[in-house]
This record gives structure tokens, sequence and C-alpha cells, in this order.
């Protein structure tokens, strides 16, 4: 099952984005519908809404009058909260029933106007963010919607800003301009993205990346931002920590496009416990080859011993973002190493840019060769003397500069 979080401001056009969703195949959780379903006539919900707000929010069959309590709720942040802590809980646990529900190889999308808000984004394999700008939106919900303007702004200001929801955005879907084009991008979105995603958790595949080197990223950093959440959650206490390694993390490093994540673990044992909850989170296990794991031909203690350079790894099952993620042993010396060659290369632009000449020499090694496994292989065999004699000079960084893991 692949679960997708959706959301955008109040009047940014989630329901037109969910309802092609829909039409596409997606099961569409939605919460706006669920938090009418918790206060329907004679609801428990319903009942400790009257006896907070009044009885004046009912209409004359018993239901809920809710622009009257829309009005008595946004006016300040106190009411507004009496009205979340009645509602909120309600609507957490009809939709963990709903989700429950869902077939295995559901795409499921989940429509909530306030992820961003309750910091829901990690719980998601993916969340996308309908966008159009505020004064739009008012002019939307006033003129299409016969909102009064005065309850459109309240709400605005009650939800998070642009720059919080951009943050959590693993795909950013603008509808400022006709719906005919969102609509046309959410069907470019399940068919490259949604589809093969949801395929590749359930088949346990990690994606590949192109192995070309490219120019740094800016968008790395935020994307490994999001991926490090999403693996906290997944790992729960079982990870020590959660870093972004590799070259990715160096700002100006030429680097392919597959972000490396370490989630450092107490010892092999947490790091098979993770194993099926990591795979659920959309990081499938990666089998590993003895040749993937680097060994340094010397060391200052014991570090040729090929059991401390035991790891696990996953991969991810997300063809819109491939990434890495190494579970190392606290102490042990990949683990130490892979933190200290990011800090070392972070600091010392020397050893960046010679770094970047050892791939691409390796890259331009690669190219020749037709299979790609093979190409692979060449490449990392063309990078290792560098990387050998890397890890000597981190260590000799860290001891000179007294910095320490
Ligand atoms: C106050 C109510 C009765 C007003 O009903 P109304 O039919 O006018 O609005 P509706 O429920 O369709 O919501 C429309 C939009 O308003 C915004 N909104 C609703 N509740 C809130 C809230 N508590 N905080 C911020 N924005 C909100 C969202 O963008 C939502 O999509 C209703 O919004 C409500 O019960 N809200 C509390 C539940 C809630 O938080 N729902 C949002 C998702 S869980
Ligand atoms: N690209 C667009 N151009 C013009 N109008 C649009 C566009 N997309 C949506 N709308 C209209 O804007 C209004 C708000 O859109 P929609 O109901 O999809 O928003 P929403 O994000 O689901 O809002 P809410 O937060 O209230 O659930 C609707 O009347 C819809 O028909």
């Amino acid at each position: 099952m692949l679960r997708m979080g959706l959301t955008g401001g109040i009047g940014a056009g989630k329901s037109t984005v969910a309802k092609e969703l829909v039409e596409l195949g997606a099961v569409l959780v939605d919460a706006d519908v669920i938090a009418r379903e918790i206060v329907a006539p004679g609801s428990e919900g319903l009942a400790e809404l009257v006896d907070a707000f009044g009885d004046d929010i009912l209409l004359p069959d018993g239901s809920l009058d809710r622009p009257v309590l829309a009005e008595k709720a946004f006016v300040t942040d106190e009411a507004r909260g009496v009205l979340n802590a009645i509602t909120h809980p309600r609507v957490g646990r009809r939709t963990a029933e709903l989700v429950e529900a869902a077939a295995d190889d559901a795409i499921l999308v989940q429509d909530i106007p306030l992820l961003v808000e309750g910091s829901m984004a990690p719980a998601f394999h993916l969340v996308a963010v309908v966008h159009a700008g505020e004064d739009e939106r008012l002019r939307r919900l006033v003129e299409l919607r016969g909102m009064p303007e005065s309850d459109a702004k309240a709400r605005i200001r009650a939800q998070a800003t642009e720059d919080q929801r951009r943050e959590v955005a693993d795909v950013w879907l603008d509808n400022t301009g006709e719906p005919d084009a969102v609509v046309e991008t959410v069907r470019r979105l399940w068919e490259q993205r949604l589809v093969p995603f949801e395929q590749n958790i359930r088949t346990r595949t990690a994606v590949h990346a192109d192995p070309v080197l490219g120019p740094a990223q800016p968008r790395w950093v935020e994307q490994a931002q999001r991926l490090v959440a999403r693996l906290a959650l997944a790992c729960g206490g079982h990870a020590v920590r959660i870093d972004h390694v590799g070259s990715t993390a160096v700002p100006g490093l030429d680097a392919v496009d597959m972000l490396d994540l370490q989630v450092t673990v107490p010892d092999l044992a947490a790091a098979d416990a993770l194993l099926e909850p990591l795979v659920a989170a959309g990081f499938p296990r990666i089998e590993q080859v003895d040749h993937d794991i680097p060994k340094p031909s010397y060391g200052v203690g014991g570090e040729t011993d090929p059991a401390v350079w035991s790891m696990r790894l996953h991969g991810s099952a997300d063809p819109g973002r491939p990434a890495r993620v190494a579970l190392r042993v606290d102490g042990w010396p990949g683990q130490q190493f892979s933190l200290l060659l990011r800090d070392w290369l972070r600091a010392d632009a020397d050893a960046v840019q010679e770094y970047v000449e050892v791939k691409r020499a390796a890259a331009r090694s690669a190219a020749d060769e037709a299979d790609p496994l093979r190409a692979a292989s060449v490449y990392r065999e063309a990078k290792a003397p560098w990387f050998d004699r890397a890890y000597r000079r981190a260590w000799d960084w860290a001891e000179a500069t007294g910095r320490s893991i």
C-alpha cells in the first residue's frame, strides 16, 4: 500500500486534485468528509460541540449549523482550539479505521487540510501540496463558493504558511492556472511515480539512479531532511541518530542523484529488527554483496577486520527520489567514517576539488562499459584508491581539529 498525504491551504484546489486521483484509481480518505461524519445528528461529537459552543449552533432539524459554528470557532485561537480538541481525535480514530481497511495494493490518498499544522508529513510515503496564491484562493472562496470574506481570511490566518508547506512537499502541484493544467500534472504523477512506487513497496524493490555525475543540487538537502523525518518515525527508539551523508550532503560536490542516509543503530540486532518497519515505510532491503562494503587496507585499530564493516543496506522504493539507507553500528569504523568523511569534505574545499576530479575520471572509465553492473563496478574500483587514503586523511583531520563525532 502506498499512502500519499494531500494538502494545501483552503481553496487551493485539493478537491480538484483528489477527484482526478480517484478517477485514476486511488482510494480517497477525505478528512473534511470524516469531520462531517463525526458530528452527524445524534453523535457524541455534536453533543460536545453544543456543550462548548451553545445550542444555537444547531439547526431546527438537530443538525449542525456549520456557518454559525464557523463564525464562533474561527474568531479566536482559543475557540479554534476547543473545536480542534473535540473534532481532531475523532477524525484521527476514524481515519485509522479506514486506512486499516484499505487493500494491500491500494494507492491511498489522504486529503488532510491540516496535515502541516498537525505535523503529520513523516507518516506518509509521499506528500503532495496543492498551491494557489492567497489572493486567488480568497477570490475562489468568496466568488465561487460564496464564503464570507471574513471567514475565508480567518481560516487562512489559522493555517500553515506557504513556506511551512514547501518544507514538507515532495510534490508541489501548482494550481494557479486553469484546472486542466493541474489535472495533467496529476496524471503524470500517477503514471510515473505513484503506480510504480506502490508496486515497488509491495514487491520490495529499490529503485536505481542513473549513474550519471551531475552538479550538486540545493534541493538534495531538503529532500534528505524529509527522508530523515520519515526514517526517524519508522525507526523509533531503534535509531541512535540519522544523518544525511555521502556526496549529496557536501555542498558543491558533483554527485550521482542518489541520496545517502545513515541510520546509526546500537547493534546489528537493532538493524534487523528494523527490516519490516523500513520496508513498510518505503525503504526495501537490498542484499549486500561483499565488495559493496568498503574496507580500508590499513587502520588505526582493527578496521581491517571485515566483521566491523558489517551493515544492513536499504534503498528507496520511490522512483522520484532514489536513496540508499545504510544501517551501521554506533562506534564501528564505517559509521564513524561516513560522518567524518562528510564533515572533512564540508570543511576542506581542496579535498572536494580533488574528489570531484577522481569521480569524473572514474565516470569516464565507466562510460566505456556497456553493461550497467560492470560500469558500476568499474566506477567503484576507480574511486577506491582515493577512498582508501581518504579514510586516513579524514581521521587525521579529526585529530588535528579536535573534532569528535
Ligand atoms: C467549523 C466547521 C463546522 C465549518 O464547516 P464548513 O462547512 O464551513 O467547512 P468545511 O468543514 O467544509 O472545511 C472547509 C475548510 O476549512 C478549513 N478548516 C476547517 N476546520 C479548520 C480548522 N479547525 N482550522 C483551520 N482550518 C480549518 C479547511 O481548509 C477545510 O478544508 C468545520 O470546518 C469543522 O467542523 N472544522 C473542525 C474540523 C476540522 O479541523 N476539519 C479540517 C480537517 S480535519
Ligand atoms: N485552477 C482553478 N482555477 C479556478 N478555480 C478553481 C481552480 N481549481 C479549483 N477551483 C475552484 O476553487 C474553489 C476551491 O477549490 P477546491 O474546492 O478544490 O479547494 P480545496 O483546496 O479542496 O478547498 P478546501 O480547503 O475548502 O477543501 C472551488 O470552487 C473550485 O471549483
